[in-house]
C-alpha cells in the first residue's frame, strides 16, 4: 500500500547524517503515496489544538475552544503567548495516532504507523544514523496554521528512548515568508539550519538537537502539513 523509496545511495545518506546527525531527505515515498497520505491529513484528520498554558501542555479541540466564553477565549490566547514569551511554547494542531488523544485514527494513518514500525523501515534509519536497537516509532499527524508556532525545544525523552526526531513533510508550495520553518540551533541558541517545509521529505535528526518551528505568519496561504515522531529503543508497555 506505501510506497517508500528505500533504494538509495545509502553510503552518502551516512555521510550527509554524520556531519551534524541530521539530514533532509527529498522524494521519500513515491509520488502516488505521498499524494494519498497529504489528502488524509488534509480531509480525514481530527485535529486537536496542543498548546503551552500555565507551564503545561493541553489539548483542545476546535469545539471546544468556540464553546468557551469570548473573555476566556482571549484569555486562552494570552496564556499562550505568555508562555511563549518566557520561552516555552507551542499552538498547533495535533493528532496522535493509536488512540493516544482518545480519538480513532482514519485507517490510512493506522496503516502508516505500522508501516514506519516495520524492520524495514528500522533497518533503514539505522542505516543513516547508525543508531542500534530501533524498535519502536511513535506518529503524530500535525498541523500548523496562521499563529501557530512551536518554541525551542529537544526532543529528548530517556524514559521513552527517543533517540532520532522524524518530520515527514506534506506541505507543497509554501513560501518561507509565511513562517513554519523548521530551525536548528547550537546549544547556546545559535541559528544554525532553517529548513522549509516542503512535499514529500523527510527530516531526521538526533533528539538532542535544539530546534523550533517558527510563527506561521497571518498571511500563510495554507497549513503547514506533516507526520512526526520519534524512533525510539523503548517500546511503550502495552
Ligand atoms: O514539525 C516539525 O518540523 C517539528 C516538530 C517538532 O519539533 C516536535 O513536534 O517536537
Ligand atoms: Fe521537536
Amino acid at each position: 500500500m506505501f510506497e517508500f523509496n528505500f533504494e538509495r545511495d545509502m553510503a552518502s545518506l551516512r555521510e550527509e547524517y554524520a556531519k551534524d546527525a541530521k539530514i533532509n531527505i527529498q522524494h521519500v515515498w513515491q509520488n502516488e503515496t505521498a499524494a494519498v497520505i497529504a489528502k488524509a491529513l488534509a480531509t480525514e484528520v481530527s485535529f486537536d489544538n496542543a498548546m503551552f498554558v500555565e507551564n503545561k501542555p493541553m489539548r483542545i479541540s476546535d469545539q471546544q475552544i468556540r464553546q468557551l466564553p469570548v473573555e476566556a477565549q482571549k484569555d486562552l490566547q494570552q496564556k499562550i503567548l505568555q508562555n511563549a514569551a518566557n520561552g516555552i511554547g507551542f499552538l498547533y494542531g495535533s493528532h496522535l495516532v493509536g488512540g493516544l488523544d482518545g480519538k480513532p485514527s482514519p485507517e490510512l494513518l493506522t496503516s502508516l504507523h505500522r508501516f514506519i514500525n516495520s524492520p524495514d523501515m528500522f533497518k533503514f534509519i539505522q542505516s543513516i544514523t547508525g543508531i542500534e536497537g530501533i524498535c519502536y516509532a511513535s506518529l503524530q499527524a500535525s498541523r500548523y496554521i496562521q499563529g501557530n508556532f512551536l518554541t525551542r525545544h529537544n526532543d529528548v525523552v530517556e524514559s521513552e528512548g527517543r533517540k532520532v526526531a522524524f518530520v515527514f513533510g506534506f506541505t507543497p508550495e509554501w513560501h518561507p515568508d509565511w513562517g513554519g520553518l523548521l530551525q536548528f540551533y547550537t546549544p547556546k541558541g545559535v541559528l544554525t539550519d532553517t529548513w522549509v517545509p516542503t512535499f514529500n521529505n523527510l527530516a531526521l535528526f538526533d533528539v538532542h538537537h535544539p530546534h523550533s518551528v517558527s510563527f506561521v505568519a497571518p498571511f500563510a496561504k495554507r497549513p503547514r502539513f506533516s507526520v512526526t515522531g520519534w524512533f525510539r529503543t523503548i517500546a511503550p508497555s502495552k
